[in-house]
């Protein structure tokens, strides 16, 4: 396999920074223009440890002077609050709301209420924290935003939103001791379905309303009307088959890590493994949203948001909850907010977000240099491969981000404003350097499958919504046909066998390129450049035709004991054939039968999805592929297909949205 450098080059440049859109990209090339091609490839080029690259960035006279330029103007860049926007949008979304209770029919009051929700939803996100500006709404816009919001949410009959936005309006100022709060609780707890909560907020209500009756009647007669809606479940993690491994975290006891000169560290089967086997459950060790979602996902949970709960202090991301607000803003998020906008201006790739994230969610210092030294030490990171232009622009990544941790006083504060790092902010510079490299080559996307309200299958797209590194799963290699589902729930990945394992068989999950699609010559062109390994699975062995040149073709396994050789279909089925490997005659009329009903059941199973019965076609699909592999192998159009189809049924148990 040819070597191409270049190749290699670009694609490993853009897993730091994008070439064409932020700052960091002209930071990197006026820092090698000033430092030259000899000092590059002699002097940085030569060093052997990353510590010595990030003390040499700071310190090397050749260099030194962009660096610390450049760095000293790091300053926090964020979508600030404004209360009067706020309290604007809280007017438009009220006037809506107000609108929609004379709107002539269901259709018109629906789409009048979704208008008022948006305005309630930008209200909410910009609002500032109580009394940071007294002199709008008394300082407090953000808690009228969230009750303006409540009440758009109990005419939209989404009780438990508006129940959670009561509470944060209460929480952040609105008087809660008053009839119109205990009322639309009530209303919100009607919405729910919680009748007897419902009962006691209205009793609360009509205390508080004392002789004043108007407002209770007037409640009494909505609850009446309101019919309790029911939520669609929420996505859940399998169960792993046989239990959790005890020395792989997240995997499942059917599975065992090996390693081979050649292909380093793998999972392998430790047992007979079945289709549709969950062979791993795992959460990341840190996840990042791609800044393109920040407007419509959970930042912490990346849940789909409906009714966003905001930042105090930024407004350019958003929650799902209260929890998740509080778990981010207590941890990570109060590293970052100020930040989040230089961040995406540098351009860095969602891979310096993680390496950032591993020490801002750590619950120290210590810990956060713990993880990434482990990381480093214990995952592929191919140091030996990089040339000195991509360790210098992973340097410069490292002191950047190392500067943007300095000015949110992640080391509390400094003695000095200046950049040169002291020796611990060496060592995080250090860590964060060999966690730039660890992440290239095993962070994973994560994904939600969006459905269109007409069919869940026809029409659904994958959506990348962000990236993660998760600890056992990055010991997983590549095959060009893989031979698991991934999927995840929330940020959870979980991998379920597409085929039958033997035991010591490879688990493999696939890196990007699959030879139904990509050739054999790109393949190996995109694995080396991008993962520095040539592919030697079958499909790259065997050289696999594309899927749309596959004819049904199909080979079955020699079916006298202990011979394993695949032999073309028999061209009349009436006689035996030899088979070249043990030489017996043997007959392949069974198998034939059996693919016979494997076919029948893969069209039950497309039938299934076609009726959008999921769980159906999962079962049905299982029972078929394990039959397959019994009798023949791989490729096999219908086969292929079916594994395909398969992996869409169980992406469907996981996150999806509907459009
Ligand atoms: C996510 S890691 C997988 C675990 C890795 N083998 C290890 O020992 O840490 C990705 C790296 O594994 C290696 N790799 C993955 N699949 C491979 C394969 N089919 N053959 C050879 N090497 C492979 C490549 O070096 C690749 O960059």
């Amino acid at each position: 396999m040819e070597y191409d450098s270049t190749y290699q080059q670009i694609c490993s440049m853009r897993t730091v920074q994008s070439e064409k859109k932020g700052f960091f990209n002209e930071f990197y090339l006026d820092v090698k223009e000033s430092c030259g091609d000899k000092w590059l490839k002699n002097c940085f080029g030569q060093l052997k440890s990353n510590a010595a690259r990030v003390l040499s960035i700071f310190s090397d006279r050749e260099v030194c002077d962009p660096v610390l330029g450049v760095l000293e103007h790091v300053q926090p860049v964020f979508k600030q609050k404004e209360a009067l926007f706020a309290a604007q949008r809280r007017a438009q979304a009220d006037k809506y709301h107000l609108l929609s209770l004379s709107a002539v029919g269901d259709l018109e009051r629906k789409d009048l209420l979704q208008q008022a929700l948006m305005h309630a939803n930008l209200s909410v996100m910009r609002a500032p924290a109580r009394d940071v500006d007294a002199s709008i709404d008394d300082g407090l816009t953000l808690a009228l935003a969230y009750r303006s919001r409540a009440g758009i949410l109990i005419a939209l009959g989404e009780g438990e939103a508006a129940l959670n936005d009561l509470k944060l309006a209460a929480n952040y100022g609105v008087e809660s001791k008053s009839v119109d709060y205990y009322c639309k609780m009530a209303k919100a707890y009607a919405a729910m379905g919680e009748e007897k909560r419902a009962d006691i907020s209205l009793k609360i209500a009509e205390k508080l309303a004392g002789a004043d009756t108007g407002h209770i009647v007037a409640c009494r007669q909505e609850l009446s009307t309101i019919t309790p809606t029911t939520l669609d479940p929420e996505a859940k993690t399998p169960q792993l088959t046989h239990g959790e491994n005890t020395e792989l975290r997240g995997a499942a006891n059917v599975v065992k890590l090996v390693e081979t000169k050649e292909k380093g560290r793998f999972v392998v089967a430790s047992d007979c493994l079945k289709t549709g086997d969950v062979l791993l459950c795992e959460n990341p060790v840190a996840a990042c949203l791609a800044p393109i979602f920040f407007g419509s996902h959970c930042h912490h949970c990346f849940k789909r948001l409906r009714t966003p709960v905001c930042c105090l202090h930024c407004s350019g991301i958003a929650f799902c909850s209260a929890q998740c607000m509080g778990e981010a803003c207590d941890s990570y998020h109060r590293f970052e907010c100020e930040f989040m906008d230089l961040l995406i201006g540098s351009g860095m790739s969602i891979l310096c977000f993680i390496a950032l994230r591993i020490f801002t969610q750590a619950t120290n210092l210590e810990q956060g240099l713990a993880t990434a030294n482990s990381l480093f030490e214990n995952l592929c990171s191919h140091e030996d491969q990089r040339q000195a232009d991509d360790y210098l622009q992973r340097s410069l990544m490292a002191a950047f981000l190392l500067r943007i941790l300095q000015k949110a006083l992640y080391f509390g504060r400094r003695k000095t404003e200046g950049v040169n790092p002291t020796a611990v902010e060496l060592q995080v510079a250090t860590s964060l350097l060999g966690l730039l490299q660890v992440l290239q080559f095993n962070a994973h996307e994560i994904y939600e499958t969006m459905v269109t309200e007409e069919h869940r299958f026809e029409g659904s797209k994958v959506v990348f919504v962000g990236a993660g590194l998760y600890g056992t799963a990055s010991y997983f290699n590549h095959e060009c046909w893989p031979s698991v589902a991934a999927y995840f729930v929330g940020k959870r990945l979980v991998l379920t066998a597409t085929k039958p394992h033997r035991p010591n068989e490879i688990v493999a999950v696939n890196y990007g390129p699959l030879f139904t699609k990509v050739n054999l010559k790109e393949r190996q062109r995109n694995l080396r450049g991008r993962y520095m390994f040539s592919c030697t699975c079958m499909a790259c062995q065997e050289n696999w035709p594309l899927l749309q040149k596959l004819d049904k073709q199909v080979r079955f396994w020699c079916t006298s004991a202990n011979c394993v050789y695949l032999l073309k279909f028999p061209k009349d089925l009436s006689k035996d054939v030899r088979c070249p490997r043990c030489r017996k005659n043997i007959s392949l009329k069974e198998s034939v039968a059996k693919l016979i009903k494997v076919e029948e059941l893969y069209r039950e199973a497309a039938q299934a999805m076609q009726d959008q019965k999921t769980v159906q076609a999962i079962e049905l699909f299982k029972e078929a592929i394990d039959v397959f592999f019994q009798i023949a192998g791989l490729p096999h159009k219908d086969t292929l297909i079916a594994q395909q189809s398969l992996l869409k049924c169980l992406a469907d148990t996981g996150t999806t949205f509907k459009k």
